[in-house]
Order: C-alpha cells, then sequence, then structure tokens
C-alpha cells in the first residue's frame, strides 16, 4: 500500500502507539455503531448474567472503523483476558493448537485478519469452536492416531475486512457477526473531540466538522488528519482553526472529499480510459498497478458509499457526480473504449 495520509490501513510502530492512547475503553466511550454496540451489549450483559463465556464474534468491516478496538472492549466489558493473535501468525495447525492449549477458563481469543489462517488451521478452529476440543494428528501414515484435547471455555473474536472470503462453516460457528459500517461525519466530529481533549488540542467546532468531511468516514483517518492539523497549528498558525485545517490538509493533497491518490487513480481510470465504465474489478486493478483485493475492500466500498461509483452487472461505472467533482463531461461518443471493456469478476 502506499503511505498516503488517507490510506485507512495502520502506519507503522508510532501510529500504533498513538492509537493505543486514543482507542476507547469500553462500549460507552466507542462512537458510533450503534446498531452494532446495542448487540454487543446484549450479547455481554446476557452471558455475565450467567457467567458463561460470550458467544464468539465476528467483526467484519474495512480497514480503521473499530475492530482492533472492539475486540478489546469485548474482554474489558466482559472482565477477561484478552490474548491476541492473527491469521498470518497461523501458518500450521500446530500453531493454533498452542494458542488454543494455552487459554485460561474464560479468555477471549482475538484472531485478527482471520480470513489468512491456513485451512487446516480453520478446520481445527470449527471444532475448538464448537465443543471446545481439538484432536491432535501424532505420527503419520498408516500408524497416526489422533488425541482429543479439551480446551478451556474461550470466546473467540475474529476480526476481518473480507468476510466474503471465510468459508462458510467457519462463518456458521459465530454466534454473531457484527458488519461494522463507515462513519457519518456528525460521528466522526465526535471522534475528533474526544482525541483533541486527549491530545489537549485547542480547536474549534468548525475546524473538526471540515477534517471529519475529509476523513472517509474512518476513525483511524480521521485522527491522523487531526494530527498534521496539531502539526501545522504548532509550526505554522499558532492555533488550530479553519485556516490552518485548510493548508495543513492542502499540503497532504487530502481533498474536499477525502480521496487520497488511489482513490483518484482508480477514479480517473475508470473515467478517461474506460469512457465512465463498465469496468471489471481485474481490469481496473492491472490499469492502477494495484492489488484486486485492495480495490475491492479498500477503495470501492468507500467510492460506492459517496456516491463517485456504482456496481452494475456489467461492472463498475462511474456517476455523474463523479464526472462533476474531477470537472470532466461523459465523452461525446461513448463507446470508443469498447475494445478495452472486461466483464471479469463482477
Ligand atoms: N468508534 C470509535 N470511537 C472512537 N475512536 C475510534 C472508534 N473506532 C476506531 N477508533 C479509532 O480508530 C483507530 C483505529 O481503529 P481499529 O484499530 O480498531 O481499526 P480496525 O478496524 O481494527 O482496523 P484494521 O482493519 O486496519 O485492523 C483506533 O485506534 C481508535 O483510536
Ligand atoms: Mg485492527
Amino acid at each position: 500500500m502506499s503511505d498516503d495520509l488517507t490510506t485507512p490501513q495502520s502506519q507503522g510502530e508510532a501510529e500504533l502507539a498513538f492509537e493505543g492512547a486514543l482507542r476507547p475503553k469500553s462500549l460507552g466511550e466507542f462512537v458510533g455503531q450503534s446498531k452494532v454496540r446495542g448487540q454487543l451489549q446484549l450479547l455481554l450483559t446476557a452471558a455475565r448474567m450467567q457467567d458463561r463465556t460470550a458467544d464468539h464474534i465476528l467483526l467484519a468491516g474495512p480497514p480503521g472503523l473499530g475492530k482492533t478496538t472492539l475486540a478489546m472492549i469485548v474482554a474489558a466489558e466482559s472482565e477477561r483476558p484478552l490474548r491476541m493473535s492473527s491469521g498470518p501468525a497461523i501458518q500450521h495447525a500446530g500453531d493454533l493448537a498452542a494458542v488454543l492449549s494455552s487459554l485460561v477458563p474464560g479468555e477471549v481469543l482475538f484472531i485478527d485478519e482471520i480470513h489468512r489462517m491456513a485451512r487446516s488451521a480453520e478446520e481445527m478452529l470449527y471444532l475448538a469452536m464448537e465443543d471446545f476440543r481439538i484432536d491432535i494428528m501424532v505420527g503419520k501414515g498408516a500408524g497416526a492416531t489422533s488425541i482429543p484435547l479439551d480446551l478451556a471455555p474461550f470466546t473467540l473474536v475474529g476480526a476481518t475486512t473480507r468476510s466474503g472470503l471465510l468459508p462458510n462453516p467457519l462463518r456458521d460457528r459465530f454466534g454473531f457477526t457484527a458488519h461494522l459500517e463507515f462513519y457519518s461525519d456528525g460521528e466522526l466530529e465526535q471522534v475528533l473531540d474526544r482525541a483533541a481533549v486527549l491530545l489537549e488540542l485547542d480547536i474549534d467546532r468548525e475546524s473538526l466538522a471540515e477534517i471529519a468531511g475529509r476523513s472517509r468516514g474512518t476513525p483511524r483517518i480521521a485522527n491522523r488528519l487531526l494530527r498534521r492539523v496539531r502539526d501545522y497549528a504548532l509550526v505554522h498558525t499558532g492555533r488550530a482553526d479553519l485556516g490552518a485545517v485548510r493548508a495543513a490538509l492542502e499540503l497532504y493533497d487530502v481533498d474536499a472529499l477525502g480521496l487520497d491518490r488511489l482513490d483518484r487513480a482508480v477514479m480517473q481510470t475508470i473515467l478517461t480510459r474506460f469512457d465512465g465504465g463498465p469496468v471489471g474489478l481485474s481490469t481496473l486493478a492491472v490499469s492502477v498497478g494495484e492489488e484486486a483485493e485492495t480495490i475491492e475492500s479498500v477503495v470501492e466500498p468507500f467510492l460506492v458509499r459517496i456516491g463517485l461509483i456504482s456496481r452494475t452487472p456489467r461492472g463498475r461505472v462511474a456517476t455523474p457526480d463523479a464526472w462533476r467533482h474531477f470537472g470532466m463531461a461523459p465523452s461525446s461518443a461513448p463507446g470508443t473504449t469498447q475494445q478495452a471493456l472486461f466483464t471479469d469478476r463482477l
């Protein structure tokens, strides 16, 4: 991925430390996602009333919307210890067996990017989730035997940016799937307001609204832009006002809609190379030199949400708003790029 200010993925250690400091610690502090919050609250309260471990929870949604934060909150609210792992770290069933067999009763196990776990581990996880038991294979070939091992009851919290990639048997074993949505500008203002207090930054409402509007519906980006505005105020203007916000965001190429370089590259490609579309996902990915997965899970959901592209059975199409935002007019001779039109992977 690029290192643009508006990529929703986390960028390095400094940002991780910063995120840790700003992470809400309870459901009450968690801004927005009111539906998901209500659903989680009920599930956790019921478990607590019966003094049992909560059902397994799957958190699905684009990067930076609060999946890791919610996993930590689940553990904190249920007053249980939290173990953190991730799909890429579980490349063999043995990796998972080691984690599962060392859990203490009631522990919350967070597996980030769960769609990237090894297949063999996935199968072990089915049994573990359902019966709190795993079968450990010993030996090879005809002499191989499986030894059953009982596990302490645990709550699995899985996070994924690609819930479509999860096999059905795994998805079905979660008691609840939370689909996180992009945040409204008003909600992002609340996120920023809270962050400004924690950063001891004096900033007015108008400025917060301006940052919120350019944050791609994503708290991680909102917080990152706020940091750059803080820098700008420190170095140049002495205070974080609308002038500082506009100048800082212009300096970092964040446009009025919060589009970043990759968003713009995708839009320009659809508009100019493909005459507004329709164009298929993999053709688009090749054209902008980015992986189809990134386009599909990071770029496209946001562009669809703000109404710049729509998905049709024949591929991605630019909307009239898109032509307007980029100051272009639809080509008067549609079909001139027909030979470049593919409708793969709709
Ligand atoms: N609802 C929220 N209220 C306040 N701050 C939030 C909220 N959601 C996320 N944040 C902030 O955004 C940052 C990123 O959130 P988080 O790390 O939980 O995202 P994520 O969904 O796990 O992203 P990824 O898919 O990249 O792992 C957090 O550090 C936190 O400061
Ligand atoms: Mg995360």
